[in-house]
């Protein structure tokens, strides 16, 4: 189990300035998640602590030691990527050991270390089989497999799943986490995916346009956003905006803007005027999607209801989950 810590590391490519200064401790055996739109540079800092990607300026330090003029092999990570990056030639426990065989691990070392690993992710009956003859989720286990192998002092996961359709992608979520138990490694993750970012993570980083917003554990970023973007980010349907004008109620002197998540607003009988335009029915749960005068909120309902769209209804915020921002986007 291994740290890692950046200190003000920044990248500019040409003159676009993509992480103007990234600062961030990672504990000993934390599962890290980084979270964050498109372009926001998740995989250009995950590339950097990898040294796939130089950096302008700052410090990477893996187990107290920086790591900045060291090639990747000798950075001591792993690194799972999107497309397994598997070789076609090579068995599954060829793909396995070959970096260990590099090496210089003897045979019988190898093939304990591959057994070890294979158990753990269930690839014990596919280790003879060429990459070709693997469905999509068994290459990416393979792919998991070889990083685990080397026993690396840090894990970097670089949207690992998202080549895999639905159920699969949360069968291996699953097995991540287990891993991720059994092994105590410290391991860094970058998705686009909220439910993974959710469940994966001890501590979510969330990046906007190359800036950390916030850091914070899964539910303290739920339940105590910093600002009006990690409130919009985190959590899907995401967070409603209503400009305190439309509100007709009490708020805070300093706000601007009202932020609730679709489950904590009410349809009740007076409250917020709203129109249905759009309803989504789940089966477990029901999207009601209604205009207001301060615009679009959906409004989630557990099981199932039949709203009429263009139907008039009305809506109340509840009050001890309601978040204030002021005109900066603050949380107040
Ligand atoms: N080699 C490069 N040359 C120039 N610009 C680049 C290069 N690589 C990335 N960028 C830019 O840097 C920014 C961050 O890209 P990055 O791939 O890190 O984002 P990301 O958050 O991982 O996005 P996504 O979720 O879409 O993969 C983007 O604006 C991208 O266009």
């Amino acid at each position: 189990m291994h740290t890692l810590e950046l200190r003000n590391l920044r990248k500019t490519f040409g003159s676009v300035e993509v992480i103007p200064g990234a600062s961030l401790s990672v504990e000993p055996g934390e599962f890290c998640v980084f979270v964050g739109p498109s372009g926001c540079g998740k995989s250009t800092l995950l590339r950097m602590i990898a040294g796939l990607e130089p950096s302008d300026s700052g410090d990477i330090l893996i187990g107290g030691a920086r790591v900045n003029d060291l090639e990747p092999s000798k950075r001591e990570i792993a690194m799972v990527f999107q497309s397994y990056a598997l070789y076609p030639h090579l068995s599954v426990a060829g793909n396995m050991g070959l970096a260990l065989k590099q090496a210089g691990k003897s045979k019988a070392e190898v093939t304990a270390a591959v057994n070890r690993a294979a158990e753990m992710l269930a690839l014990g009956p596919l280790l003879e089989r060429r990459p070709a003859e693997l469905s999509g989720g068994q290459r990416q286990r393979v792919a998991i497999g070889r990083a685990i192998v080397r026993t690396p002092k840090l894990f970097l996961f670089d949207e690992p799943l998202s080549n895999l359709d639905a159920a699969l992608r949360g069968q291996t979520r699953l097995e991540l986490a287990k891993l991720h138990r059994e092994l105590g490694a410290t391991m860094v993750y970058v998705t686009h995916d909220q439910v993974e970012a959710m469940t994966l993570a001890d501590r979510i980083v969330v990046l906007n346009a190359g800036r950390i917003e916030q850091v914070g554990a899964p539910m303290e970023l739920y339940n105590r956003p910093a600002n009006r973007f990690v409130a919009g980010f985190i959590g899907s349907p995401k967070m409603n905006f209503l400009p305190v004008a439309t509100l007709g109620g009490s708020a805070p002197a300093t706000a601007s803007e009202l932020g609730i998540r679709p489950e904590h607003l009410a349809i009740t009988e007076s409250g917020i005027p709203a129109r249905v335009t759009h309803v989504e029915r789940l089966g477990h749960e029901t999207i009601v999607y209604a205009e207001t005068s301060g615009g679009l909120v959906s409004v989630r309902l557990i099981g199932e209801h039949d709203l009429p769209v263009e139907q008039g209804i009305h809506l109340t915020p509840d009050p001890a989950h309601s978040h204030w921002f002021d005109s900066a986007g603050k949380r107040l």
